[in-house]
């Protein structure tokens, strides 16, 4: 019996195990991997099966992921034994593979303006032409002058004020030295360092109205990068980002992307005009950074606070959850009576099961009706499932999307290129999420094609048609196209035809991108607030009675929900920490499964909020060497700053100790080594202090892993 076969059978999750530990033992990791899975799909409390899991993981170098099943092992039973040592034994393994992978990949300075693209986004021209408009009504500026011939003894008067001008700016004069420049104006306008200096000192006044007559006046081909980044400086300072973004790309441009500076503040505009909107109502605002985007508190927020809630522009299950019931569209959990009291269900006398179905959230799933291979909470998910994406990838309407679904109900397992069932898709979240992205950009430009009255998608309709995944950064080095390339193939067959002649190929730079946009900003979440049995027990609330005091007997097990992934606009801004400020939890936004971004410590307005990617409580290296694998970045946090790696650095002045010799740590957290009291003392006050008794976050972090790399 193949292991696909066995997972399709009806074994029960003892039999799993029993499977698993055979092929552990016959040195089948893959396997014993997959059986150990299938095992915690039925008892996802099973402990044995995290022991078996994690073995199995590290086995396979899949160290993230192995990991992760001891953990959930030890949140089942703390104290065991048996993970707390092989949890010691991994941890040792990971330092060693994270020390040749460190040697391998330098830290290097990062600045994520790099990875920002200045591109202009669709609809602007529309945007330029009106705010154009406002400059010439409002602000009275006209078109840049053109050349004329000029006097020279004029030019010599010019250039006499001009240093007048200088002389009088430097004593404080400002007035005076406007008029200086005034009047070397008037005798030669195309003085540009006049223009120009007056155009800084009417700045300095405030009068940015007359400053930006002045910069727009000179002469395209006489702006050099300084006065394109000045002028969008003051486009900015009047509310006109289309034009202030203008001006810091021609800065950008001229300067050969040597002007770090004018494309920050190109992204810091564009920011401000995409998630202004998105923050208005919450404490807190989207700002750029060398680390891109970042979310700042604009008041104090105390521990506790909901900063801000979010909603998924897309998602997936993870494929962990698959067979637990949920809303495939919007993640609302679909939990039956059956499913929550399981065997128990059958027992209850009738009149139970008859206040149950009562007081029980109505029904209203339905299945795609032409695939039935997704379910929804009701006809207006399936409706916005099938209009958004899913008509494109329904394996019924579609034949090459049938692959899809297979791989998504094996759990990643499919046919390799010799046809032989492998794991072809490695990550946790279904393969169906990076279907959609793509099916959603296809459906909404296809839309506007309609609209227009066009027969193939235009340029602008594909630009506007990917603005919703604009928002999410891209970062990752390696093709994963050539690691998966069965699931590459098969999604270029999917796109290859989307209907009325129009098709999406999907190159590999495409396949590239679109995957490491999803594992780069990937947060798990799920409905675990919100199921039916939470709408059941307020409910039964109404209800006295005996049947009722029994039932609430019954209600003792917290309800098995499925866990997503989504990718959330404004918390995809969130940077990450060890000692993270915030913490993600699940919440219910405009009534449907969305995260809450929760205040873990106090913070001030004015400071950045981080979340946190990994588990922090992961010993420094670790936690670098993790961050680095999965997200692309050594991390620099203050908590990074302030730990050390181990005895042989002092982690304040970075001294090797000598041989055989330890340097002492910390009394009190046993995370940083110094070679002196004083560097000790000079650490404190640095900032070790700060971070030395720090509580770490209890909420899992819930990144989406991938072990890609290890492959
Ligand atoms: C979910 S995004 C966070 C928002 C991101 N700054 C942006 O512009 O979209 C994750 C990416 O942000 C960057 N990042 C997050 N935290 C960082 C940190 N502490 N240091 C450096 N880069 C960081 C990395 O590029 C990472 O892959």
């Amino acid at each position: 019996m193949s292991e696909i076969n066995i997972i399709n059978g009806h074994c029960d999750a003892n039999g799993f195990l029993q499977n698993s530990e055979f092929l552990f033992g016959k040195g089948d990791y893959h396997k014993a991997l997959q059986n150990a899975k299938a095992a915690l799909q039925i008892e996802d409390r099973n402990i044995n099966a995290c022991i078996i899991a994690g073995r199995s993981a590290t086995k396979l170098k899949r160290f993230e992921e192995s990991y992760n099943f001891y953990r959930d092992g030890l949140t089942i039973d703390p104290k065991n034994k048996i993970i707390t040592e092989e949890l010691i034994d991994l941890q040792k393994i990971l330092l060693d593979h994270f020390d040749k992978m460190s040697l391998e990949a330098e830290e290097q300075d990062y600045n994520a303006v790099h990875l920002c693209s200045q591109e202009v986004y669709p609809g602007d021209q529309e945007l330029f032409l009106l705010e154009k408009e406002i400059l010439e009504k409002k602000y009275k500026v006209d078109s840049c002058l053109h050349s004329t011939i000029v006097d020279p003894i004029k030019k010599k008067e010019a250039a006499k004020s001009l240093m007048n001008a200088h002389t009088n700016m430097l004593a404080g004069n400002t007035d005076a030295a406007i008029r200086q420049c005034t009047i070397a104006l008037d005798a030669d306008p195309l003085n540009i360092a006049a223009r120009q200096l007056r155009a800084q000192l009417d700045q300095e006044k405030g009068n940015i109205e007359k400053s930006v007559q002045d910069v727009m006046a000179i002469p395209k081909t006489n702006r050099s990068v300084d006065i394109w980044k000045f002028g969008g400086i003051l486009l900015h300072q009047l509310g006109l980002p289309i034009h202030a973004e203008f001006w810091y790309r021609k800065a950008t441009s001229l300067s050969q992307m040597k002007d770090i500076e004018a494309a920050m503040l190109f992204q810091k505009v564009r920011v401000e005009r995409i998630y202004g909107p998105l923050t208005i109502d919450y404490p807190i605002k989207v700002d750029f950074t060398k680390y891109g985007r970042s979310i700042f508190a604009t008041k104090s927020m105390n521990k506790g606070e909901i900063a801000f809630e979010d909603k998924p522009v897309i998602l997936g299950k993870l494929l962990q959850f698959k067979d637990i019931s949920a809303c495939d569209h919007c993640a609302a959990s679909l939990l039956t009576p059956t499913e929550y009291f399981g065997d128990k269900y059958a027992e209850f006398n009738p009149a139970l099961r008859s206040l149950i179905q009562e007081k029980w959230p109505k029904d209203d799933s339905v299945k795609c009706s032409s695939c039935q291979r997704e379910v929804y909470c009701n006809a207006q998910c399936q409706k916005e499932a099938w209009e958004q994406y899913h008509q494109l990838i329904c394996p019924n309407k579609n034949v090459h999307a049938r692959a899809l679904y297979d791989l998504h109900d094996n759990a990643g397992y499919g046919s390799n290129k010799d046809g032989i069932k492998e794991e072809i898709w490695v990550p946790q979240y279904s393969p169906i999420l990076l279907a959609r992205m793509w099916a959603m950009i296809v459906m909404e430009a296809k839309r506007l094609m309609r609209q227009s009255g066009l027969t193939q998608p235009a340029v602008e309709h594909w630009a506007m048609a990917k603005m919703p995944l604009r928002k999410f950064i891209v970062f990752g080095k390696t093709s994963v196209a050539s690691k998966m390339p069965e699931v590459f193939n098969m999604m270029r067959s999917i796109f290859s035809d989307c209907g009325d002649g129009v098709k999406y190929e999907i190159t590999e730079e495409e396949f590239n991108a679109r995957y490491y946009q999803a594992t780069c900003n990937l947060q798990s979440y799920s409905s675990s607030l919100s199921t039916p049995v939470h709408v059941f027990l307020k409910n039964l609330n109404e209800v006295e009675g005996v049947a009722t005091m029994l039932l609430l007997q019954h209600i003792k097990e917290e309800p098995k929900v499925a866990t997503f992934a989504g990718m959330f606009p404004l918390h995809a801004s969130l940077n990450h920490a060890c000692d993270n400020n915030v913490e993600i939890i699940d919440g219910l936004v405009d009534g449907r499964p969305g995260v809450y971004v929760r205040v873990f410590r106090d913070v001030k307005a004015g400071e950045e909020i981080f979340t946190t990617y990994i588990d922090t409580t992961m010993p420094r290296k670790i936690r670098r060497a993790w961050l680095f694998k999965s997200f692309n970045f050594w991390c620099q946090c203050r908590r990074c700053q302030f730990e050390g790696d181990g005895p042989n650095i002092c982690t304040n002045c970075g001294k090797y100790a000598q041989e055989d010799r330890k340097f002492p740590h910390c009394g009190k957290c046993q995370k940083a080594w110094y070679c002196t009291v004083l560097c000790q003392k000079e650490a404190w006050v640095k900032g070790h202090k700060v971070i030395c008794q720090l509580q770490h976050s209890k909420v899992n972090p819930k990144a989406i892993k991938t072990d890609l790399q290890d492959r």
